[in-house]
């Protein structure tokens, strides 16, 4: 059995302040542990707010674990009644065979030939009636397997729509902590490597500022897309906070995360937003970490948190690695 490592409260209360004093909100009691626990929960405050999206997710996950779980029943129930419909098929014609042997042994006694007959009769009758039932339910449930193949397609699209960042498509912080979860047990499971990059741009308020927020916007659906060209298949991009973005990187160590935001940082020099023909650079401040042996999902994040605020403060557009 794995077991984890408590996350540090004191690198918790630090991130927490940080947070709060980004959104420029006072540090109450009240604000604080809103924080504190959206972090040590890897969720957005944001997000656990609101309650309509958080209890929408939660239902479309049960319902998603119920279709397939549905699915796979209805599945192996056809296959047991195509089975179980062969079968009597096979026994019908055993019976006839039967009967017909039957008649050409006892024709002298007539009493026992006619009672037999009749109850032959009624064996054939009824395992009729069984077939055709068994080919009848065998359509349906046909027919409520597509259903169910449809509702299941269905759900992952909405699923997909509520995991998503509405402005960039990037992952969210929701779909976020499943997938965090999934690749961390991956990763340890095999024994393979994972590495998680946070990165922050750099005075994104001045592009506000300067340009407007409409521009910000697409200065951040810019930089998604930037880092969509650099990234692997397998590699997670999620929007983590305002201008904040973060990288999952399976089978990727420190060496190959580097190598990624050296690739995002020369991509984005070489392909700039403009706006009106100005060109508007963007530079951020990066942290990576790399998961540990037996380290959980939340602190791996922490780690590359705490880096990228490091970087942040040792004078923006920098990278500093995790210990
Ligand atoms: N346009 C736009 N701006 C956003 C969005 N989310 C956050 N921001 C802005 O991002 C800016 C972040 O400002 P700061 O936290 O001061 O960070 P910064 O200016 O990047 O400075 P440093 O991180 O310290 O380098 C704020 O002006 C936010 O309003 C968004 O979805 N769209």
């Amino acid at each position: 059995m794995t077991t984890t490592q408590p996350v540090n409260p004191v690198e918790v209360a630090r991130i927490a302040l940080k947070r709060l004093s980004e959104r420029g909100l006072p540090p109450t009691p009240e604000n604080y542990a809103q924080f504190y626990n959206a972090i040590v929960t890897i969720k957005s405050p944001e997000t656990k707010n609101n309650a309509e999206l958080q209890n929408a997710w939660q239902i479309l996950v049960k319902l998603d674990d119920a279709v397939s779980d549905a699915h796979e029943t209805t599945t192996e129930l056809v296959e047991a009644l195509v089975a179980g419909g062969e079968r009597m098929s096979g026994s019908l014609d055993a019976l006839q065979d039967a009967k017909q042997a039957h008649e050409s042994r006892s024709m002298s006694v007539e009493e026992a030939h006619t009672a037999l007959e009749s109850l032959l009769n009624e064996l054939i009758d009824s395992t009729n009636d069984i077939h055709s039932t068994v080919s009848t339910s065998t359509a349906d449930l046909r027919s409520i397997r597509d259903a169910v193949k449809h509702i299941e397609q269905d759900l992952a699209f909405n699923r997909k729509m509520l995991e998503q960042d509405a402005l960039t498509g990037a992952l969210n912080r929701q779909g976020f902590d499943h997938v965090l979860a999934t690749e961390v047990k991956r990763a340890q499971r095999h024994n393979s490597k994972l590495a998680v990059v946070m990165f922050d741009l750099d005075d994104f308020k001045l592009i506000n500022d300067r340009h407007g927020h409409l521009t910000g916007d697409q200065v951040l659906i810019h930089v998604t897309n930037l880092a969509k060209a650099v990234l692997r298949e397998s590699d997670v991009l999620v929007r983590y906070g305002g201008e904040e973005f973060l990288l999952l990187l399976p089978e990727t160590d420190v060496h190959g995360a580097q190598y990624v935001v050296d690739r995002l940082r020369t991509v984005a020099h070489r392909t700039p937003f403009l706006h009106k023909n100005q060109r508007i650079d963007v530079n951020f401040s990066t942290g990576i970490a790399a998961l540990k042996a037996e380290e959980n999902g939340r602190a791996l994040v922490l780690r590359a948190d705490e880096a990228m605020y490091r970087a942040k403060h040792s004078g923006r557009g920098r990278v500093e690695v995790a210990e």
